[in-house]
This record gives C-alpha cells, sequence and structure tokens, in this order.
C-alpha cells in the first residue's frame, strides 16, 4: 500500500481502534483500563493478537472488565506486523464477527502483538491507531521517530509513575515527540494517575464522536520512513 494512503472510514459501523508498540509497554493495560472506564458509556469488544498463544486475551478476560466473550484472540503464529498490516484477513473476521454477534458496538480495540519501534496497523484494519511507549524503554526512544511514534493518531508514553525510579524525564519525553509528531497528539499516562486516564477516556470519545459523523479519515501512518536520531 503506498505510503500516507488516506482512507474515508464507514461511520455505519463502530469505530476500529488499534494498539500498537513494543512488547511489555503496557498495551493490554490500557485496554483493560479503557474497558473498566468506559464500558458503561460505550459498547465495546476487544480483539488481542499474540504470536503463539492467547495469554492477552486470557489476561483481559481474567480482568472482569468486559464479558468474556466480547474478547476475542487472534494467534498470528508470525512477527506481529504480519496480521496487522500485510494480511489482515484473520484480524478483519475477528472484528466483524465481533460486530454482528455484540451490535451495535461502539468500539472494537484491537491490540497488537508486542513488536519493535515499526510495526503499524494497516488502515485496512483500523480506522485510528494509538501507539504505545514506556518510560521503562529509556528517555530517548520518543525522539528515535519511526512510523508509530510520529504518526499513529495518539502516542502514549506509558507508566510515568515509574519516571523516577529510571531516570526519565517524561516532560522531555513529551517535547522530543512533539518535534517529530507534527502537531498530532501525546499523552502521559500512568494506570496509577486518574487524571491521565481520564484524558485517555476523553480522546476516546472524541474520536467515537468523529468516527460517528463521517468526519474521521484514517491516515496510514506509513512503513519505517527515513529519519535522524539527535545526539548531544
Ligand atoms: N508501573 C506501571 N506498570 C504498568 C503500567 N501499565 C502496565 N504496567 C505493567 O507493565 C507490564 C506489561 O504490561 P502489559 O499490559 O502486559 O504490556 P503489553 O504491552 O500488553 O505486553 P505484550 O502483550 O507482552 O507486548 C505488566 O507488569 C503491567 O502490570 C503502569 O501504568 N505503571
Amino acid at each position: 500500500m503506498p505510503e500516507h494512503q488516506h482512507h474515508r472510514t464507514a461511520a455505519s459501523r463502530p469505530l476500529r481502534l488499534g494498539i500498537a508498540g513494543p512488547v511489555g509497554t503496557g498495551k493490554s493495560t490500557l485496554i483493560a483500563t479503557l474497558c473498566a472506564q468506559l464500558a458503561d458509556e460505550l459498547e465495546l469488544a476487544v480483539v488481542t493478537n499474540d504470536i503463539y498463544t492467547d495469554e492477552d486475551a486470557r489476561m483481559l478476560r481474567a480482568a472482569g472488565v468486559l464479558p468474556v466473550e466480547r474478547i476475542r484472540a487472534v494467534e498470528t503464529g508470525a512477527c506481529p506486523h504480519t496480521a496487522i498490516r500485510d494480511d489482515v484477513t484473520a484480524n478483519l473476521i475477528a472484528v466483524e464477527d465481533l460486530e454482528h454477534a455484540f451490535a451495535p458496538l461502539d468500539v472494537v480495540l484491537v491490540e497488537s502483538g508486542g513488536d519493535n519501534l515499526t510495526a503499524t496497523f494497516s488502515p485496512a484494519l483500523v480506522d485510528a491507531q494509538i501507539f504505545c511507549i514506556d518510560v521503562a524503554g529509556g528517555g530517548d526512544v520518543a525522539r528515535k521517530g519511526g512510523p508509530g511514534i510520529e504518526r499513529a493518531d495518539l502516542l502514549v508514553i506509558n507508566k510515568t509513575d515509574l519516571a523516577a525510579h529510571v531516570d526519565v524525564d517524561v516532560a522531555r519525553m513529551i517535547e522530543d515527540a512533539a518535534s517529530v509528531r507534527s502537531g498530532l497528539p501525546t499523552l502521559a499516562l500512568s494506570r496509577a494517575d486518574q487524571a491521565s486516564v481520564g484524558d485517555l477516556c476523553k480522546w476516546v470519545h472524541h474520536l467515537v464522536a468523529e468516527h460517528r459523523s463521517g468526519a474521521r479519515t484514517a491516515v496510514d501512518p506509513g512503513p519505517m520512513a527515513p529519519h535522524v536520531h539527535r545526539h548531544g
């Protein structure tokens, strides 16, 4: 698919929201948090992607944040980007099954398997995407760029409660992100910081409203872009 191809989304179906990012940055926890906060306000369902297991789906079911049948696992059997970008068939089937079984849904959340910094969702699968990094991955991750960091609809810098323990300056990470994101939003998040969770929920509500109005256009963050690292 050509880089940065734009797709008009169909408002007649639920918003499909992808969450990608490196291994262990808190994608499942972010989804559990969103479900816990929003399940009374929005009709939700979740598709998880794991390479060999259904562990993330089991974790979410155990968290009790949604009826278990609203959480489906796709076992990708290959690198996560294969199933969220190259051939999205298995994920699309899971999303459409949920949309059919629990109609009318408001949002289907799709969690990518943990990958490196380069994996992003195809706009053929999701209408919008969050890219999730965390402070524990190092304070310089945000300025390293890449398609998710630079062009995801929302960049989450997660686990800010750990920043002091890993010597990371969150404000600096946000500035670094802003310098590569051309005005797109960045959110410093921690499950322990209710205000940040509230901001995340507000962003999702805004996105749902935009999707319903038909005003939203899915933007492909594109494959790994040529980029430079700033030093010193
Ligand atoms: N301190 C802290 N830990 C968090 C936060 N969010 C998630 N974690 C922890 O980070 C670890 C990884 O979280 P997950 O939600 O499983 O991360 P993931 O990105 O889904 O992991 P994979 O699916 O393996 O890629 C777990 O031990 C979580 O409890 C947070 O806001 N603060």
